[in-house]
């Protein structure tokens, strides 16, 4: 018997046998010589096999299957030893789940659509398994949770802070901003930033938000006026898209780019970005770095990054110059309004000529920004739209509150306004509910933790399914309703504190929450006083996917006309 435990042995063996059962079969008498020199089964030369007979070959040839099944019952039986026996198993194994296949996990499940990966976690893998699942996509361990009891544990520690896996991709555009980094580093610059994002510097941006919803409406507006019926069915995601971009480039960095009248580089990058990550992300084997450097997609990948990053660089480079240490924060302009403050600014103020933050360091935060401010926005915007459209009485009903605060004029929104738009706050929250912009997010275990009565080991990777939990039947009764009273104060008093959370909760949550709150009340109260929209009756209701944010894969199709 020819043993041999080096794999690339066993392939040349392979290839030797295969050589073996082309040959023409003799009666000879013959015997295998294998001298010592060329002992290893690879070493057989074509004119030794060709000399074998038919019974002892065909003899070789089961006795070689019969070593490849060995070989493979005893990895597969090493595998089940290990996976029954190792700590780290036998704790994930305690927790309910799909069985999984050495090294691939259930990876085979996961292969689909960009709606699937939705459907499986969120829908059927909940179903089966309950608010509690374990799942192996490859050799990662995830662990996904969508109860509020159950979540409770993970967002009230202090432990359980760092990123899950699937952010990686993201490290090469926004490096260790504060979505990404974790540790001591992201405790200094959430500190850092955290005054930010004080409703005193929000307000100062009201007149940002109204500026890009003037423009947003313009264009709607003229491509409604251009049919005779002033009807126009149309995607109205791009539009949103390009104005929520607008407002966080000029928010972020002091610059506008009019993403939404011209043909703005940027812009585009920011798009095509997000297409080549989900590309990447359905391509697994572009996972490894060097595949992907060598691929098409990982050139256009670094060129794109160069546009982002050379754009960003480029403004910080200007703003420093031109920044004088603005303790002018307080002044006022001519109209009386507070000297708006990018937040670029509070970074280099902040930064003091470098010794806190590097310009790397500042370029990191501000497309973190811009990233986490633009996409996050437009999502939800565009899922609002449309749930107001297929629940033409909740749109009545907001359409109504507006014409009260509003008197039917062509007005700004102001902050005095905002308390006012309650309705209108409800249908945003219920919009959350429904369609969370970030449908799930993903903490690392560093040290085992108990979650519930399971005992976590470290190593795994924690899935917070804001999804799955805010369509959890026992919170939400009927959940697939769409209805905004679920916010009216007398109905949410009392739900349990980790039953939505749209923007995360515990240590970690949005930084931008607020802004983003106020922004989306601004735009879209100027848009439905302005604009009805409805779905067409003969369209497909549309289907959520996970592109990053929470998107529709057909786009959001509306008819739009003035009111
Ligand atoms: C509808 C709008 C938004 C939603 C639903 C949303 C949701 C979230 C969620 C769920 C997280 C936690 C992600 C995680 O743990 O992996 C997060 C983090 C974050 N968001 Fe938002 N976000 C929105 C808008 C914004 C805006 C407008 C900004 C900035 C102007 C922003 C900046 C951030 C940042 C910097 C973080 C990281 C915070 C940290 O880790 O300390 N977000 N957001």
């Amino acid at each position: 018997m020819i043993v041999t435990h080096r794999p690339e042995l066993l392939a040349q063996w392979k290839c030797a046998v295969l050589h073996v059962c082309k040959c023409s079969l003799r009666d000879e008498d013959f015997r295998i010589q294998i001298p010592a020199s060329t002992w290893e089964i690879g070493c057989l030369n074509n004119s030794l096999l060709d000399t074998l007979p038919g019974k002892q070959l065909e003899d070789l040839i089961d006795l070689m299957y019969s070593l490849l099944g060995l070989l493979l019952i005893l990895a597969y039986t090493g595998w089940w030893i290990y996976i029954h026996t190792s700590p780290f198993h036998v704790a994930i194994n305690r927790i309910p789940g799909p069985k999984y296949l050495p090294l691939i996990g259930n990876s085979l499940e996961m292969f689909g659509g960009l709606d699937h990966l939705i459907s499986l976690f969120h829908v059927t893998f909940v179903e089966k398994y309950g608010e509690i699942y374990r799942a192996f996509a490859g050799r990662n361990c995830y662990v996904c949770i969508s109860s509020p009891e159950l979540l409770k544990d993970v967002f009230t520690s202090q432990k359980i802070i760092d990123k899950g896996v699937s952010y990686d991709q993201l490290a090469p555009w926004l490096g260790q901003g504060l979505l990404l980094s974790s540790g001591d580093l992201w405790r200094s610059r959430r500190k850092l930033l955290t005054p930010a994002f004080h409703f005193s510097i929000l307000n100062t941006f009201v007149e940002v938000f109204n500026e890009q919803s003037r423009v947003l409406c313009g264009i709607i507006g003229d491509i409604c006026q251009s049919f005779a019926d002033g009807k126009s069915e149309m995607d109205v995601y791009p539009f949103l898209a390009k104005c929520s971009l607008d407002v966080i480039c000029e928010v972020a960095m002091g610059t506008k780019i009019n993403a939404q009248t011209d043909d703005s580089d940027y812009y585009k990058a920011v798009c095509r970005m997000g297409q080549v990550m989900i590309t990447k992300f359905q391509k697994p084997w572009l996972e490894n770095k060097r595949i992907f450097s060598l691929s098409a997609l990982g050139k256009e990948h670094d060129q794109l990054l160069k546009t982002l990053h050379g754009f960003t660089e480029d403004i910080i480079r200007k703003r420093r110059k031109s920044f004088s240490y603005v303790s002018n924060n307080n002044e006022k302009n001519e109209s009386g309004i507070k000297n708006r403050l990018p937040l670029l600014d509070l970074l280099l103020q902040a930064s003091d000529d470098g010794k806190f933050l590097s310009d790397l360091d500042i370029r990191n935060e501000i497309d973190t920004f811009m990233f986490e401010g633009h996409d996050t926005v437009s999502s939800l915007m565009g899922w609002f739209l449309y749930c107001m459209a297929i629940n033409p009485d909740c749109q009545e009903n907001a359409w109504i509150e507006l014409s009260g605060v509003f008197d039917n004029s062509e007005r700004d929104c102001t902050q005095e306004d905002i308390p006012n738009l309650k309705y209108l706050e409800c249908c945003i929250k219920e919009t959350l509910r429904m369609y969370p912009s970030v449908p799930a997010f993903e903490r690392t275990v560093q040290e085992d933790v108990q979650i519930g009565k399971y005992l976590i080991p470290a190593g795994c990777t924690l899935g917070c399914l804001t999804l799955a939990t805010h369509r959890n039947p026992e919170v939400f009764p009927d959940p697939l309703v769409f209805n905004p009273e679920r916010f009216f104060a007398d109905e949410a008093n009392g739900r349990h504190p980790y039953a939505y959370f749209p923007f995360s909760a515990g240590p970690r949550n949005c930084i931008g929450q607020r802004f983003a709150l106020l922004e989306l009340k601004i735009i879209l109260s100027s848009l439905v006083r302005r604009f009805k929209f409805e779905f067409s009756s003969d369209a497909e209701l549309l289907i959520p996917s996970h592109q990053i944010t929470l998107k529709s894969l057909t786009g959001i199709n509306l008819i739009v006309s003035r009111r």
